[in-house]
C-alpha cells in the first residue's frame, strides 16, 4: 500500500552497497534493468514486433543497449539510434559492446518518416540529467515525441528531473515509464507525473527496505483495520462540524458536508448561510443544519471541524474564522482548513498542531509568498515548507497530492483528470474531516488515506460518467464502490 520513494542519489548509493555486499558488478543491475524492460514490453504489448531504441551516452543508454539486444535475440526488428559514444570504461560501454557483439548495429541518423515503429524506447537520459536538456539532445527528443508511436521511457522520461519533478522545455512524453529499484519523488507529482504515462516499477531484486527515506507512495489502503463492531453506536464515529457557504457558494458547503457524512462520521453538523438550509436538507436530511448567525460557537459534541469552503473573504468571514479557530484550538480539535480558510490564514499566519491545510498550488504560493511556478518546481519540498511554517499536516493538492506532517511525506497514487473541476476540493476537505472523525485519529496515515480514497472515488466516477461529465458530487456517490472494492473484511 505504501512503497518507499528514494532520491536518485540514494538509489545510486544502494546500487553501490548492493554490489559490495553481493560481490557482483553493477553491470548485473543494468542487465536486470534491460531484462525488466523486455518483460514489460512482452506483457503490455505482446503483438508489437518493430522497435526503435534511442540510447544516450550514460547508464540509461546502457539499459537501452541491453534491451535492444534482448529484443533482437527474440527475433524482433530493432533500430538503435545512438546519441553518441558511451561513457568509457563504465557499464554503458560494456552494454554497447555486448549489443554490437550480438550482431546489433547503431544508427547515427534518424530513419525517414515513412519508417513505422510499434514502440519507441527512450533510453536517452535518466537520473543523470542536470538542468535543462542540452541542445545536442533536442533533435532526439523531437524525434521521439513526433513519432506518433507509443513511447516507453526507461527509468525517467528524458527531460524530467527525477528528484524535483521539474522538467526541461524539451521533455519526452511517455506512454509508459519503467522506473528502476525505487520510485523517485519527481516522477510522482505534478506535471512531471503526466510526462510518465503509466508508471511501472522494477525492483531489480534490490532490497530497499533498510534505506532511510521520509517519502512514501500510496497505492492503496488497508480497510480491514476499520471494520465496524457489531455493537457500534454513532458516538464512536465522531461529529464533524462543517462551516462555510456564504452567498452564492452554498454548493461548496453542501459538498463538503455530504462528503463527511459518506465517510462514515457519526454526525455531521453544517453551519451556513440560512439561504442554503433547505437545499442542504432536501439533498441530505441526515445532516443537521443551522444558520451560522446563531451558530457562532461550536456544538459541544464536535470532534472535527471543516472550515473555509465557500466561506467568502469579507469581514464577517474573517471574524467568524478567528472565533471558530480559537475555540477549536482551546479544545485541541482537528480543523480541516480549505479554500477561503486558507486565504484567511495567509493574511493572519499562525501555527496549530492539529490542522490539516489543503492548498492547491495557487493557495500554496499565497501561503508562502512565492510564485506558483516555483511551487511546481519541487512540490514535495514546498509541501514541507508550508507544514513547517503553519504546523499540523499539509496536503498539497493536484496530480500526486502530497501529505506532509514534518516527518514524512506521502505522495498519492490515485486520481483522475476528470477531478480537475470546481467542487472536487470541497469534497476532499469533507472527506478528510469525515475520515478523521470516523477513525478518531489525527496522523499522516489517516489523512493520506482520505486523500487516496478521494482519488480512488474519482477513478470510479470517471468510469461511470467519463472524465468530461463527472461532477464533484459523483465522487461522493462513488464512495460505496471504493468501500466494496477495498473491503472492510
Ligand atoms: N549500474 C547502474 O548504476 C545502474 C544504472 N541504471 C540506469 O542508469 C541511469 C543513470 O545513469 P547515469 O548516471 O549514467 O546518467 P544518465 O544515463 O541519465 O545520463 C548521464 C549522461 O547525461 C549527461 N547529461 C547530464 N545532464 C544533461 C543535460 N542537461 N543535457 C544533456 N546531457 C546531460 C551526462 O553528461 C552524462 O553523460 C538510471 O537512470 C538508470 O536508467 C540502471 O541500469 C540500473 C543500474
Ligand atoms: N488531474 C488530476 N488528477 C488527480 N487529481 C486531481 C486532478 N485535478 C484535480 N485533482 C484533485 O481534485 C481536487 C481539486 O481541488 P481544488 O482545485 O481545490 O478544487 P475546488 O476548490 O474548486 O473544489 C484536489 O484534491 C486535486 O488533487
Ligand atoms: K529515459
Amino acid at each position: 500500500m505504501l512503497s518507499k520513494v528514494l532520491l536518485s542519489s540514494a538509489v545510486k548509493a544502494i546500487e553501490q552497497q548492493w554490489a559490495q555486499k553481493s560481490g557482483q558488478s553493477t553491470y548485473v543491475l543494468m542487465q536486470r534493468a534491460g531484462d525488466a524492460a523486455f518483460q514489460l514490453i512482452r506483457q503490455q504489448w505482446p503483438e508489437f514486433s518493430r522497435f526503435c531504441v534511442v540510447a544516450g551516452t550514460g547508464n540509461n543508454g546502457g539499459d537501452g543497449y541491453i534491451l535492444a539486444m534482448l529484443l533482437r535475440q527474440a527475433g524482433f526488428m530493432v533500430t538503435l539510434i545512438s546519441a553518441g559514444e558511451s561513457r568509457q570504461g563504465g557499464d554503458a560501454e560494456r552494454a554497447k559492446g555486448e549489443y554490437l557483439k550480438s550482431g546489433g548495429v547503431t544508427e547515427m541518423f534518424f530513419p525517414d518518416a515513412s519508417q513505422q515503429y510499434d514502440l519507441i524506447v527512450d533510453a536517452l537520459l535518466g537520473t543523470g540529467l542536470h538542468g535543462e536538456v542540452r541542445p545536442k539532445y533536442v533533435p532526439f527528443i523531437n524525434f521521439i515525441n513526433n513519432s506518433h508511436s507509443p513511447v516507453l521511457s526507461l527509468d525517467v522520461p528524458t527531460g524530467v528531473d527525477a528528484d524535483q519533478g521539474s522538467f526541461s522545455q524539451h521533455t519526452v512524453q511517455a506512454t509508459a515509464t519503467l522506473s528502476f529499484i525505487a520510485y523517485k519523488p519527481g516522477l510522482l507529482s505534478g506535471k512531471a507525473r503526466a510526462y510518465c504515462g503509466d508508471l511501472h516499477l522494477a525492483s531489480l531484486d534490490v532490497d530497499v527496505s533498510s534505506s532511510q527515506s521520509a517519502m512514501e507512495y500510496r497505492q492503496g489502503i488497508r480497510l480491514s483495520q476499520y471494520r465496524r463492531d457489531l455493537a457500534s453506536h454513532k458516538g464512536l464515529f465522531g461529529c464533524v462540524s462543517v462551516v462555510g457557504g456564504s452567498n452564492g457558494m452554498g454548493g461548496a458547503l453542501i459538498l463538503a458536508a455530504e462528503a463527511a457524512a459518506y465517510m462514515g462520521a457519526g454526525w455531521v453538523m453544517a453551519s451556513t448561510d440560512t439561504q442554503h438550509l433547505s437545499a442542504l436538507l432536501t439533498r441530505n436530511p441526515a445532516i443537521m443544519a443551522r444558520g451560522w448567525d446563531e451558530a457562532d460557537s461550536l456544538v459541544e459534541k464536535t470532534t472535527v471541524v471543516v472550515a473555509g469552503t465557500g466561506m467568502g473573504r469579507n469581514e464577517f468571514a474573517t471574524r467568524y474564522l478567528e472565533k471558530l479557530v480559537s475555540q477549536a484550538q482551546q479544545r485541541r480539535l482537528p480543523v480541516v482548513l480549505d479554500a477561503d480558510g486558507l486565504f484567511w490564514l495567509a493574511q493572519q499566519p499562525r501555527e496549530y498542531d492539529y490542522w490539516v491545510l489543503t492548498p492547491h498550488d495557487g493557495e500554496a504560493a499565497r501561503l508562502l509568498g512565492v510564485s506558483v511556478s516555483e511551487i511546481q518546481t519541487d512540490r514535495v519540498h514546498w509541501a514541507s515548507v508550508i507544514q513547517k511554517k503553519y504546523g499540523g499536516i499539509c496536503v498539497l493538492k493536484g496530480l500526486g497530492s502530497i501529505t506532509c506532517d514534518g516527518q514524512r511525506s506521502v505522495i498519492n497514487g490515485s486520481g483522475d483528470a476528470g477531478m480537475a473541476k470546481a467542487g472536487s476540493g470541497d469534497v476532499l476537505a469533507g472527506m478528510i474531516g469525515g475520515w478523521l472523525a470516523r477513525t478518531g485519529r489525527f496522523d499522516i496515515d489517516v489523512v493520506s488515506e482520505a486523500v487516496w480514497i478521494h482519488g480512488r472515488s474519482g477513478e470510479f466516477a470517471a468510469l461511470r460518467f467519463y472524465p468530461e461529465s463527472m461532477q464533484a458530487g459523483d465522487l461522493i456517490a462513488a464512495l460505496p464502490e471504493v468501500w466494496r472494492d477495498q473491503s472492510f473484511d
